[in-house]
């Protein structure tokens, strides 16, 4: 029986696998290693950052249990995956939520103060000043109250915004917001909120479900801050919405193709600001994946359910099986 990692661990994280599943053999595939030593897997760990030939996988017919080191399942969860009885799939849904807050303030503040276009004058030596803008008293909408968003409430609390959010799973709404309604109430949520940021997974129904109409409901003059999936929102519609002055600005840390091609309008725009999809890095990523993973581990070898399996025709868990830090 043997565990593939395929995320950047050191010995020390092997060696914590390894104690939580002594009767594995645990080999490290890095990303280098994916494609020959995957189908020889009955329990991937990691986060593909490399196509995956899923066709072999899944003629190899071992794999039980993909553990993914990522809250955004985008990489494994492809037809056969989601097809089959076989394998289960546990995310790392909100595991990375203070780090993806602290890039969501770093590209709001960054859009309502105006950093790239400071930036801009920097570069030139040149003091620019111009008005600026602020959050407080404004509506936050966040759309999709999972981990991060339900972060994000609690520390943008003491800024006196109203928090208004949607989820699929529109339960335990948490005292700093005000209204929770289900994903169907996006227009409403975009019609009321002066920054809408996205905190919802990308999957057949929020693929390119920011469109010229979506735009259109925002109100004049809101933000987007997008640290959730690029797919999730049409970029041609962003740039022509930014363009007409109907949205104020974009900060976006995820694009729709990964990097952003040079000839995008978007890194034109000073509106804009973009970060190279890092709202989940830090120095802790690695072990705080894999503390979930032995976790997890533990679980499913005793037979109890894994924290955060995910429903695989949604792309993401049920709130109820999310891990929260609880101790076992
Ligand atoms: N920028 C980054 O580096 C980064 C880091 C972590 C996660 N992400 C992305 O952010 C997403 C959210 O991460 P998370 O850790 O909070 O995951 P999560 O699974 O804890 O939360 C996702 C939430 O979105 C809700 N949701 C699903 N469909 C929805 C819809 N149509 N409308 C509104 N809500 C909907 C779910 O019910 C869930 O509560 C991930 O799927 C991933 O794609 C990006
Ligand atoms: O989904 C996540 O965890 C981040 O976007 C990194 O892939």
């Amino acid at each position: 029986m043997r565990i593939v990692l395929c995320y950047p661990v050191g010995k020390k994280h092997i060696d914590q696998i390894q104690a939580a599943a002594p009767d594995f053999e645990v080999v490290n595939a890095g990303q280098e290693r994916i494609d020959e030593l995957l189908p020889t897997a009955d329990i991937l760990i990691g986060h593909a950052k490399v196509p995956v030939n899923w066709d072999r996988v899944l003629e190899a017919g071992k794999l039980r249990w993909i553990q993914s080191s990522a809250a955004g399942l985008d990489h494994c969860l492809v037809p056969g995956v989601i097809e089959s009885d076989d394998i289960i799939v546990s995310s790392a849904s909100g595991l990375f939520a203070p780090q993806v807050a602290e890039q969501t303030f770093s590209l709001l503040f960054g859009v309502l103060r105006r950093a790239p276009l400071f930036f801009r004058a920097e570069a030139k030596r040149e003091f620019v000043r111009l008005p600026t803008d602020d959050l407080r008293g404004k509506t936050v909408g966040i759309v999709g109250l999972g981990g991060n968003g339900r972060f994000l409430a609690r520390v943008l609390a003491p800024w006196d915004v109203r928090i208004i959010a949607t989820d699929y799973f529109p339960v335990d709404c948490p005292a700093e917001v005000s209204q929770l309604w289900p994903a169907d109430q996006l227009d409403r949520l975009l019609g009321e909120s002066d920054v809408v940021i996205l905190t919802l997974p990308l999957n057949g129904d929020t693929k390119g479900v920011f469109d010229a109409e979506r735009f259109a409901t925002m109100k004049r003059g809101s933000y987007l801050i997008n640290v959730a999936r690029g797919s999730v929102v049409q970029e041609k519609a962003l740039c022509e919405a930014l363009a007409s002055g109907h949205l104020a600005g974009a900060g976006l840390d995820v694009t729709e193709v990964e990097p952003l091609p040079p000839e995008s309008l978007l890194w034109d725009d000073p509106k804009v600001m973009i970060s190279p999809h890092v709202g989940a890095q830090s120095a802790r990523r690695v072990d705080d994946s894999t503390a979930l993973a032995v976790i997890n581990l533990r679980r499913y070898q005793s037979g109890l359910p894994v924290y955060n399996r995910v429903d695989k025709q949604l792309g993401f868990p049920h709130p109820s099986s999310v891990y929260r830090g609880q101790s076992d």
